[in-house]
C-alpha cells in the first residue's frame, strides 16, 4: 500500500469545535439518501456480535463516489462501561478513498455516533413531527439524550423538557443542558408521566441484552412523535399497532437482522422512502408517529464526510 506516513486523527473536541449545525447534518443525510437512490452511494447492513454478556459490538459500512469516501464505523457498547466511568459506547470511524482504498482519516466514533444518531432522528422528525411541538420528553438521560436535545432544540419551538431516567447525575446533567438552552426541565416520577405529557419523546436507554419492556406506545398523546433510538427494547412491541406511521431506518438492513425491531405489519416504510417522498411522514395533526431505528451507516458516512470536508476547509 502506498499512503502517507501519518493518517490524520480527529478527536471528539476537534469534531465538536467545527461548529456544525443540525440543519447541515440533516441536509447532508438527505443528500446522501438521494445519492443512494441514484446508485451513487451504498451501505451494507451492519455486522453485529453479541457475546451474550450484554456487549453489542458492531461495524457499519457505507461508501459514496462524490466525494469519494468509504466510512467504516466500529463500536463496542458495554453496559458495564459506565460503572467504570467510561462512556457506554466507544469506537472509531475510518475513512478511505472509495476508489483507491487509500486511508483518508480516522475520526472519534463517540462524537460521530452521538451527533449522527440525533441527525437521523431529526431528519425523520422534520417529516413526522408537528412543527409546533413544544414539550420534549427523554426516557434515558445520557449521551444520546444530550445530542438529541441539542438537535431538537434547533428544529422545534421547545418550551419544556421532561426527564425520566436512572441515576440522579445523568438526569441532573441533562437538566443543566436544558437550562443552558433556556428550557425549564421537570424530572418525572414515572415513564408514563413523561411520555403522556410530551409532543416529542426520545427513548435511549442502556442496551443490556435483557431489558424488560416498560414503555407503551398507547401512552403517546394525539399528534405526538417518538424517536426510538434504542432498538425499541424498552417498548412493548405490540403497542406499536396503536401508531399511525412507523418509519424504520433501513428496510434492507432490517431484513438481514435476526431480531426484528417489531412486526413488519406495523412498519410504514424506511427513512429513504420518507426523504424521497415515497411515503408520508404525517397525514393528520392527530396522528401518533414514531421513528424506530437500529442505526444507519449512511448517517455515519454523511456526518463523517461533512466533518472531514469542514476540517479541511478550516485548515486552509
Ligand atoms: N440507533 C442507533 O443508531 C443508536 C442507538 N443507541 C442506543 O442508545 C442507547 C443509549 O446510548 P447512550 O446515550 O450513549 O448511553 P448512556 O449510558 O449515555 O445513556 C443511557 C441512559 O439510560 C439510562 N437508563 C438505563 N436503563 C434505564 C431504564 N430502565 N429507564 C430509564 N433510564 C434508563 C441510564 O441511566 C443512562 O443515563 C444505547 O443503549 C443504544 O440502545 C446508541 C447509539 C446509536
Ligand atoms: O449504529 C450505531 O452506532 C449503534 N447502534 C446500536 C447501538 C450501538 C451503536
Amino acid at each position: 500500500m502506498s499512503a502517507s506516513t501519518s493518517i490524520p486523527y480527529f478527536s471528539e473536541d476537534q469534531l465538536a469545535g467545527l461548529g456544525l449545525t443540525t440543519h447541515e447534518v440533516i441536509n447532508r443525510i438527505e443528500t446522501l439518501i438521494l445519492s443512494g437512490d441514484k446508485q451513487q452511494a451504498w451501505s451494507a447492513p451492519k455486522a453485529v456480535i453479541q457475546p451474550g454478556d450484554g456487549r453489542y459490538m458492531m461495524v457499519a459500512l457505507a461508501a459514496a463516489d462524490d466525494p469519494s469516501v468509504l466510512a467504516v464505523k466500529t463500536v463496542v457498547l458495554n453496559p458495564r462501561n459506565p460503572e467504570q466511568g467510561l462512556p457506554l459506547i466507544n469506537g472509531l470511524v475510518t475513512l478511505l478513498d472509495s476508489h483507491s482504498g487509500l486511508p483518508i482519516a480516522i475520526l472519534d466514533g463517540n462524537w460521530i455516533t452521538a451527533v449522527r444518531t440525533a441527525g437521523l432522528s431529526a431528519t425523520a422528525a422534520r417529516h413526522m413531527a408537528k412543527n409546533d411541538a413544544s414539550v420534549i420528553a427523554f426516557i434515558g438521560c445520557g449521551v444520546q439524550a444530550n445530542s438529541h436535545l441539542q438537535a431538537f432544540s434547533t428544529l422545534f419551538p421547545l418550551e419544556k423538557v421532561l426527564l425520566f431516567g436512572r441515576g440522579a447525575v445523568n438526569i441532573e446533567r441533562l437538566g443543566d443542558k436544558a437550562a443552558e438552552l433556556s428550557l425549564p426541565s421537570v424530572a418525572c416520577d414515572s415513564a408514563e408521566e413523561a411520555v403522556t405529557g410530551a409532543d416529542i419523546v426520545i427513548s435511549s436507554v442502556t442496551h443490556t441484552g435483557d431489558v424488560t419492556p416498560f414503555l407503551d406506545a398507547n401512552w403517546l398523546k394525539p399528534g405526538a412523535f417518538a424517536a426510538i433510538t434504542d432498538l425499541a427494547v424498552p417498548w412493548g412491541k405490540e403497542s406499536f399497532s396503536a401508531l399511525d406511521q412507523v418509519v424504520i431506518d433501513d428496510l434492507v438492513q432490517e431484513a438481514a437482522m435476526p431480531n426484528k425491531l417489531m412486526s413488519p405489519d406495523y412498519v410504514t416504510g424506511d427513512l429513504s422512502q420518507l426523504v424521497l417522498g415515497k411515503i408520508k411522514g404525517r397525514n393528520l395533526d392527530s396522528d401518533r408517529n414514531a421513528f424506530v431505528f437500529r442505526g444507519h451507516a449512511m448517517g455515519d458516512l454523511a456526518l463523517s464526510t461533512l466533518v472531514y470536508q469542514r476540517a479541511l476547509m478550516m485548515s486552509d
